[in-house]
């Protein structure tokens, strides 16, 4: 058996055109572009290449792209004053600060300080009450990137078993919450989980958020699962994800690559997000199905 290879990148131009058709509507009816602000902290090179290609997409989207950029000793205080200036700025629709912070920094604090209805990130506890709530607001970009791969790869998602491996804030428990909203039976993996190999091996559905290279062994799979490759690692022989890849690609029925699988689709979500908020704040429809 041989699996399908889910292609994040095309998957995610597709929906990069699909919003800056949307985009323009919007223009058209509120006089003014979506705005996207970007604050990065220090000189990390793999953040400032994020942040570059964000800034890309979001003009290339039709988009407002506004960039901070902080020296790495910038005091908390400093930082925090920015946040306000970009909650308070008509113009900007969407606020993402690049984490990881320099360790000086508080990453909560800040997080916390971004006004929830303009945080495209999905990150302030706010949000993440009201995902887990049912309620309307904004939902981390790469696990929403994920659920729309596994949706277009398999349709509905009602009843199957997914195993999220990873518990983060930021991945891993927004990705159970969807997969819970999408009617999956969710079990949540970590460092503590007894017997991975086997909690794997009974997952129609594993999503991978670890940030350890190649850890998923292909003989953890089960044959004809769908397999969703989160880890972004950066090694001697270049970036590789969570999984083996060629040893899981061998047993699952669909896989995505790293690169180009869900890392793509975590900017165009980020797209979508400030798209979706600049229509909230100027009550201008978005179709979010068309999406
Ligand atoms: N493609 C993309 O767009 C994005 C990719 N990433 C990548 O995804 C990966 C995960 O990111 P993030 O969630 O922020 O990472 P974190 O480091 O915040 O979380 C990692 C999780 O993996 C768990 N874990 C660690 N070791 C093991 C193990 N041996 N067995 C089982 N679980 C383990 C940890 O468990 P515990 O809680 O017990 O410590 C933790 O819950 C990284 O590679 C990151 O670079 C992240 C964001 C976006
Ligand atoms: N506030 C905040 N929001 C984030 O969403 C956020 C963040 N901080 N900090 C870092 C992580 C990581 N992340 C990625 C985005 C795109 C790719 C991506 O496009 N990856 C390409 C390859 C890129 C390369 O070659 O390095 C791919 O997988 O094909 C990867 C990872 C967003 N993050
Ligand atoms: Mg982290």
């Amino acid at each position: 058996m041989s699996a399908n290879i889910i292609d994040g990148k095309a998957f995610a131009l597709g929906l990069r055109e699909r919003i800056a058709a949307q985009v323009a509507n919007f223009v058209a009816a509120a006089g003014r572009k979506p705005g996207l602000a970007v604050v990065l902290v220090g000189e990390d090179p793999a953040s400032a290449v994020y942040v570059r290609s964000k800034g890309k997409a979001t003009v290339a989207a039709g988009m407002a792209s506004f960039e901070h950029r902080l020296p790495a000793d910038v005091a908390q205080d400093e930082l925090l004053a920015l946040v306000d200036t970009l909650n308070a700025d008509p113009a900007v629709d969407g606020i993402l600060v690049q984490l990881p912070l320099p360790g000086h920094l508080d990453e909560l604090a800040v997080t916390t300080r971004i006004d929830p209805d303009k945080d495209v990130d999905g990150f302030h506890p706010v949000n993440a009450g009201r995902l887990a709530t049912g309620l309307e607001g904004f939902v981390p970009c790469t696990p929403l990137g994920c659920v729309m791969l596994l949706k277009d790869q398999l349709g509905d998602l009602t009843g199957l078993d997914a195993v999220v491996i990873g518990r983060s804030n930021i991945v891993g428990k927004p990705m159970a919450q969807l997969l819970l909203k999408e009617s999956c039976t969710v079990t949540i993996a970590h460092s503590r989980t007894r017997d991975l190999s086997s909690v794997v091996k009974r997952a129609d559905i594993v999503v991978a958020a670890v940030g350890r290279a190649e850890m998923v062994k292909g003989e953890w799979i089960k044959p004809g699962a769908t397999v969703i490759d989160v880890g972004i690692n950066r090694t001697a022989t270049g970036l590789v994800g969570d999984v083996d890849f060629a040893g899981a690609a061998s047993v699952a029925g669909a896989i995505t690559p790293v690169p180009g699988g869900v890392g793509p689709m975590t900017i165009a979500v980020l797209l979508r997000n400030t798209l979706v908020s600049a229509g909230r704040r100027e009550g201008v429809a978005i179709d979010e199905v068309a999406l």
